[in-house]
């Protein structure tokens, strides 16, 4: 898949001297659903908005679709649509008016039927003539979502979508986010939800302190990272752990009845066989037995963790 937003080493300082970017290099291929993920201050706003030319960078290149952020900032901005952190509406506009007033500023010709599908897909046309302040959060979240779409952008970034948005709504959300995949609109998204991120996207970045730890296709970071654990549950608490196992760096609970054995799970050999014969040796009887994979949030905690 071809990029079609190219972050070349970018910087950014802000006025207050601090350096919230430190050489970012970052591809974002046509099509796919990048999640973005990083903790607190990661640095996650300050590259969204320096991509969709609203900040400005220190120094570095950003291209969309060719188009430099900076110098050619009316054609690469027209191609995004963004969904900010903070909702910023206009109280008293009525929901239909801006959607269409939001086309309109990207030079698009009105097209009122496409406004209708969008806020019929939003579940916003029952609200069309209702005024912004008489809604919801998670409707006025909506309405974001409308605006940014309204001009049919190529990529739409969304910055912590689901913030402050029930269950329902998140998952009608997610809907929408897969309907315009499907349409083959690129989607950049932050979000503190992990698992939401690790059900939906395709690549995985992960920034800290300003900088991209790394970036993979989520499948091969799961499967790269992903450690698998299997809880040994014994039939007779242990006061320690025998010797004998002391090369299975096995952890023991807080009762006494449990051991936790943690394993590569893409390695060829787990270990998993020997160590049932050596439990057995060692002559614990064993009542139960329970693997967990490590999800994308375990992954990612190790990962901002080692960082710090
Ligand atoms: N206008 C500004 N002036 C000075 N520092 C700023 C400014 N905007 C952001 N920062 C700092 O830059 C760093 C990165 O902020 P940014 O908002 O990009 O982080 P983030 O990853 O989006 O965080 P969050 O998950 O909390 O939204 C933070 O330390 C923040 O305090």
């Amino acid at each position: 898949m071809a990029a079609i937003v190219s972050v070349e080493n970018l910087r950014k300082v802000y006025d207050s001297g601090f350096e919230a970017l430190k050489g970012v290099d970052l591809e974002i291929r046509e099509g796919e659903i990048l999640a973005l993920l990083g903790p607190n201050g990661a640095g996650k706003t300050t590259l969204i908005s320096t991509i969709c030319g609203i900040t400005r960078p220190t120094s570095g290149r950003v291209t969309v679709a060719g188009h430099d952020v900076v110098t050619d900032y009316r054609a690469s901005r027209r191609l995004i649509g963004l969904v900010p952190q903070e909702i910023t509406l206009e109280p008293f506009t009525k929901v239909m008016v801006a959607a269409r007033f939001t086309r309109g500023l990207f030079g698009k010709a009105p097209d009122d039927a496409y406004i209708e599908r969008l806020l019929r897909q939003l579940s916003l046309w029952d609200k069309r003539e209702a005024m912004t302040k008489e809604l919801s959060g998670g409707m006025k979240r909506r309405v974001l979502i409308a605006k940014a779409l309204a001009h049919q952008p190529r990529i739409l970034f969304l910055d912590e979508p689901t913030a402050g948005v029930d269950v329902d709504l998140r998952k009608s959300m997610w809907e929408v986010v897969e309907a315009l995949r499907a349409d083959g609109v690129t989607i950049i998204l932050t979000t503190h939800y992990i698992e939401e991120a690790e059900a939906i996207a395709d690549r995985i970045a992960v920034i800290n302190g300003g900088r991209i730890l790394l970036v993979e296709e989520k499948d091969r970071l799961m499967r790269r990272m992903g450690r698998k654990e299997l809880t040994i549950e014994l039939q007779c608490p242990i006061d320690a752990i025998p010797e004998t196992l002391a090369a299975f760096e096995l952890v023991r609970g807080e009762d006494g009845q449990t051991l936790t054995y943690s394993y590569d799970r893409a390695a060829e050999r787990t270990g998993i066989v020997t160590l049932l014969s050596a439990l057995s040796e060692a002559g614990l009887v064993l009542r139960d037995l329970q693997t967990r994979q490590n999800s994308l949030e375990d992954i990612f905690v190790g990962l901002v963790r080692e960082e710090a």
